[in-house]
C-alpha cells in the first residue's frame, strides 16, 4: 500500500494549521497568562506568599513557551518527571529521526501540526505542575464553566426533552424510536460547535434551543452514517442474550454544553435499551482549551443535579446514579492527551485498544479525535475513511464531528472541490458536521 500522505504543517503559510499557531495558540496562551493572573489573590489566600511566588513562576515559564513558538525555536524535550514525559521526550526524538539534515531540529512552523499543537498544551501542563503549590490549578476552568452556564437555556430544553422522551419510550415504535436515536445523535453533533480552542478560548456556547435547528441543519451534515448506527445497536438489542451485555464507548471532547448533549445521549442509549452500559473517556490533563477532564465530567454532573430546573436535576441524579451502579463508566488514559496518530495506539498503549476492543461501537467526538484518526494529513477528499484510518479497527467506530481544521475523506468526488470554490472556510469554521462509520455493514 502507498505510504500516507505527508501531515497537516505550519509550513504552509497561510493554511489554518499556521493561522493557528501564528495567532491562535498565542492568544491562548496569554488568556491562561492573564487568568493566572487573575486568580493571584485566591493563591495568597490559600497559599500565602507561597502561592504568590507559585503564580509568578507559572506566568514566566508560559511567557518563555509563548516566546519560544512566536520566534520559532526548536522544540525543547519536558523535564518535569510526570507519568507521560518519557513517552513525549521519545516522540520528539523520532520527529527529530524524521528530518533529513543533520541538524535540523522540530520547529513550531515545521514540525507536524498535531504534534505541535499537543505539544503546547503539555507545556503549559508541566508549566502547572512546576509550580507548587498551584499545581493542581486548571488555567481553563474558568472558560469551561462559563460555556456550561451561559448554556442553560439550551440545556435545561435538553433536559426537558430527555424526561419527556423516556416517559414514552417504552411504548415507542421501532420508527419512532430510531427518529428519536437520530435526533439525540444530531444534537451531540452540534454540541460538538461549542469548543473553546477554535475561538482562542473566548466564549463559545449554545444559546438558542438546537432542537427547533436540527431540519434546517440537516442540508450541512456532508457524510450521514447513522443509518449504519441504528442498524448495529438494533440488530445487538434484537439478538441479544438476557444479561448479555451491549456497550457503546464514547471518546469524549468538550465539557459543558457538548458534554450535556453526549450524557442525554448515553442516557437514551441506555434507557432504550440500543446499549446496556457505556464507558466514557476523558482527558487526564487539561486539553485544548475545552476537553473534559475528571474534574470537569463530575462538576457538571454535580451542576445538573443541583439545577432548581425539575427536569435538569432529575437527569443529574439519574446520571449520578447510573455511574454509582456502574452501567456508566469513566476511564482516563494518558494515551489521549500524547501527539500520536490513534493508527499508533495498538503499540503505544496496549492496554488501552483491548479495552476498546470490548466495546460494540465507539464514538468518537469532535474534531481533534478526527484529526488523529486520520493522522492530521492532507489526504484526497474521496480517499475512503477506512484507508485514512490506517489500520485503527479495534471496534466498529463512529467519527462524530463538526469541521474545524483542513482535513476531510469520505467524500463523493468531487463534493470537495465544489465545496471549495463555493465556500472556502467550509474545512474549519465548524458549520458542516459529519458522522463517519467503519465497521462492518
Ligand atoms: O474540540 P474539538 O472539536 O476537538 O476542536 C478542537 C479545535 O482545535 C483545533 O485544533 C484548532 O486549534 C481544531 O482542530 C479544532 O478547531
Ligand atoms: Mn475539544
Amino acid at each position: 500500500m502507498a505510504a500516507p500522505p505527508a501531515p497537516l504543517s505550519g509550513q504552509d503559510v497561510g493554511s489554518f494549521a499556521y493561522l493557528t499557531i501564528k495567532d491562535r495558540i498565542p492568544q491562548i496562551l496569554t488568556k491562561a497568562i492573564d487568568t493566572l493572573h487573575r486568580h493571584k489573590s485566591e493563591f495568597f489566600e490559600k497559599h500565602g506568599e507561597e502561592g504568590m511566588e507559585a503564580e509568578k513562576k507559572a506566568i514566566s515559564l508560559l511567557s518563555k513557551l509563548r516566546n519560544e513558538l512566536q520566534t520559532d525555536k526548536p522544540i525543547i524535550p519536558l523535564v518535569e518527571k510526570f507519568v507521560d514525559t518519557d513517552i513525549w521526550n521519545q516522540y520528539l526524538e523520532y520527529q527529530q529521526s524524521l528530518l533529513n539534515e543533520s541538524d535540523g531540529k522540530p520547529r513550531w512552523f515545521h514540525s507536524p501540526w498535531l504534534f505541535v499543537e499537543c505539544y503546547m498544551y503539555r507545556r503549559i501542563h508541566e508549566a502547572i505542575i512546576q509550580s507548587p503549590p498551584i499545581d493542581d490549578f486548571d488555567v481553563f476552568k474558568e472558560s469551561k464553566d462559563q460555556n456550561f452556564f451561559e448554556s442553560q437555556e439550551s440545556i435545561i430544553a435538553l433536559c426537558t426533552h430527555l424526561q419527556q422522551l423516556l416517559r414514552a419510550v417504552e411504548d415507542l415504535e421501532e420508527n419512532q424510536l430510531k427518529n428519536e436515536f437520530f435526533k439525540l445523535l444530531q444534537i451531540s453533533l452540534w454540541g460538538n460547535k461549542c469548543d473553546l480552542s477554535l475561538s482562542g478560548g473566548e466564549s463559545s456556547s449554545q444559546k438558542t434551543n438546537v432542537i427547533n435547528s436540527l431540519e434546517d441543519l440537516k442540508p450541512f451534515i456532508l457524510v450521514d452514517d447513522t443509518e449504519h448506527l441504528w442498524t448495529l445497536l438494533s440488530n445487538c438489542k434484537k439478538t441479544r442474550e438476557k444479561a448479555s451485555v451491549v456497550r457503546v464507548d464514547i471518546v469524549l471532547d468538550n465539557s459543558g454544553f457538548e458534554l450535556v448533549t453526549d450524557l442525554i445521549l448515553a442516557n437514551f442509549l441506555l434507557s432504550s435499551k440500543l446499549a446496556t452500559e457505556i464507558h466514557f473517556y476523558g482527558k487526564t490533563i487539561p486539553w485544548f482549551v475545552s476537553d473534559t477532564t475528571v474534574h470537569d465530567f463530575n462538576w457538571l454532573i454535580e451542576q445538573v443535579k443541583h439545577s432548581n430546573h425539575k427536569w435538569v436535576s432529575t437527569c443529574g441524579a439519574d446520571w449520578e446514579s447510573l455511574i454509582k451502579t456502574g452501567r456508566w463508566v469513566y476511564h482516563d488514559h494518558i494515551f489521549w492527551t500524547l501527539p500520536h496518530e490513534y493508527c499508533a495506539m495498538s503499540q503505544v498503549a496496549p492496554d488501552l485498544y483491548t479495552e476498546l476492543q470490548k466495546a460494540h461501537l465507539i464514538l468518537f467526538k469532535g474534531d481533534l479525535n478526527y484529526r488523529k484518526l486520520t493522522g492530521d494529513r492532507k489526504w484526497e477528499f474521496s480517499v475512503p475513511f477506512h484507508q485514512a484510518l490506517n489500520g485503527f479497527h479495534p471496534a466498529p467506530l463512529c467519527s462524530i464531528r463538526t469541521l474545524k481544521a483542513e482535513i476531510q475523506v469520505g467524500l463523493q468526488p468531487g463534493q470537495g472541490e465544489q465545496l471549495m470554490a463555493s465556500e472556502p472556510d467550509w474545512l474549519t469554521a465548524g458549520k458542516y458536521g459529519v458522522f463517519q462509520y467503519d465497521g462492518p455493514l
